[in-house]
């Protein structure tokens, strides 16, 4: 937590809520930091009871979530590019400006407590500037801000990642891939979606674990539900770890690779970026339940402990290494019958889930990560014996991190490789409900938050036949 004696008048109180949210908001700022790492600690640390603890994650993943839109709101009361508005300062004014337009709070605790912690935290000088832009935002109705901000866009697009808070190139990048399906005209249905907070999920681990009666069954997962409200962790708590929270669509895919085919006891899986083991949990289950044997693996020391974590509750010896999964291949050539590449990605498709997210990606990324993930995909396939299978995932629905790796990736293998319907194995699994697009040419799946209320989740499996 930052120091707050600095110009703390002590007649200036602000809601603990508010402080918490505005710490987060600011070191997601200034340290990089993650909102949703940061933000359970926070809300612990300061005590805040579950009323206040609802209100700080609203205040504090609204104002991230909509930073753009908000960007734009208070570059027109400041008559100045926020570029120009020291970053706490527009931390404050973007907290406040959340209240007014987005909560629609109550103008004067919005701009009094936002103001105060200009005070606090900021430059005295600052403090007249705030107020004068917090006032002009609540002359305004959120209606008018709309038309407002509309009034300015510089293109269609431009507009439409205004109002929806996204970038201009995610959004170009999902509607590349919904076109992909023949279905641009969701694109704007996608973006409201994430910006909707999303349900806590839960998977019961399949033979551990059942999923208590007055739980909301998943649409498509067969393990999965949604809680009937409480405490998540107190529900994992109470299951021993047999019950975790985990997306919908991560379930789906780590049950396309157990269940694509049959399963011959004995066999050998491997998960090759493991961590946090959300998905070897899910294959641990799997596994234990059909005989199968499973190893994991992840790059990074800290998170390969969160997987030893993740599977301690299901009674199988899995055994996790801390390797570059980039070198597998070539260590254990033709050993696994069933391989997952959940690849790093840009997380695209969990946009929900991580309110700054969509603000610190740059398209670099993309092209960087894809040679990552082509490397990690050709490892796997590499690491798979003739006959085996490997799932090749991403939290990411672009599509130089799905199809682009996933096409390069057979054409390298020259005839060792080919493609098997991922959708009608997720179908198999998830139900003919399951609405995968228009382009009946495509092997690959992809999952949407505004379609399936899932991340979007993007799978490939690829048969390895010689
Ligand atoms: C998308 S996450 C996996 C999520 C995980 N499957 C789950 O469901 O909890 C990708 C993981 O790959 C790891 N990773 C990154 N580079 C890697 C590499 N070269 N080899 C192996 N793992 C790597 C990251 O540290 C990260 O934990």
């Amino acid at each position: 937590m930052r120091d707050d004696r600095r110009n703390h008048r002590p007649d200036e109180r602000v809601q603990p809520a508010r402080l918490v949210a505005f710490d987060v908001i600011s070191a997601v700022s200034r340290d990089d930091a993650y909102a949703n790492l940061l933000l359970p600690g926070a809300i612990a640390s300061a005590g805040l009871d579950r009323a206040d603890a609802g209100l700080a994650t609203e205040l504090c993943y609204g104002t991230l979530r909509m930073a753009g839109y908000y960007d734009r709101i208070i570059a027109i009361a400041a008559a100045r590019p926020v570029a120009q508005i020291d970053a706490t300062v527009l931390d404050a004014l973007r907290l406040g400006c959340h209240q007014v337009v987005g909560m629609r709070v109550a103008d004067h605790a919005a701009v009094n407590e936002s103001v105060a912690l200009v005070r606090r935290f900021g430059s005295r000088s600052a403090v007249g500037f705030a107020n004068g832009v917090l006032r002009a935002i609540t002359r305004r109705s959120p209606d008018a801000w709309r038309r407002a901000v509309s009034d300015a866009a510089t293109s269609e697009d431009d507009r439409t990642a205004a109002l929806t808070s996204h970038p201009e190139w995610v959004l170009r990048a999902f509607r590349r891939s919904l076109a992909a399906e023949g279905r641009e005209a969701e694109l704007d249905e996608l973006l409201q979606a994430d910006n909707d907070a999303p349900v806590v999920n839960f998977a019961a681990l399949p033979g551990l674990a059942e999923r208590p009666d007055d739980a909301i069954p998943n649409r498509f997962s067969p393990v999965g539900f949604a809680g009937a409200g409480g405490d998540p962790d107190a529900a994992v708590t109470a299951s021993g770890g047999r019950v975790r929270v985990q997306d919908e669509g991560s379930q789906l895919v780590a049950l396309a690779l157990s269940r694509a085919r049959a399963v011959v006891p004995g066999e050998r899986w491997l998960d090759l970026c493991a961590g946090p083991g959300g998905k070897t949990a899910l294959l641990a289950a799997e596994a234990l339940a059909s005989g199968a044997r499973l190893a994991a693996n992840e790059l990074v020391p800290a998170r390969a402990d969160l997987v030893r974590r993740a599977i301690a509750p299901v009674p199988l010896d899995v055994p996790v290494t801390v390797l570059d999964g980039t070198t597998v291949g070539e260590r254990h050539p033709r050993e696994f019958d069933r391989v997952l590449v959940d690849a790093p990605c840009t997380g695209l498709g969990a946009l929900r889930r991580r309110p700054e997210a969509r603000w610190r990606k740059q398209p670099r990324d993309v092209a960087e990560l894809a040679d990552l993930q082509n490397r990690l995909l050709d490892s796997a396939i590499a690491a798979t014996r003739p006959g085996g299978l490997v799932a090749y995932v991403t939290c990411s629905p672009h599509l130089a991190e799905t199809r682009a790796v996933v096409s390069a990736a057979i054409r390298r293998a020259g005839g060792r490789v080919s493609e098997i319907d991922a959708g009608e194995v997720l179908r198999g699994i998830a139900g003919d409900g399951l609405d995968l697009g228009d382009d009946g040419d495509r092997l690959s799946a992809q999952l949407w938050p505004h379609r399936h209320a899932t991340d979007a989740m993007f799978i490939a499996l690829l048969s390895v036949d010689s």
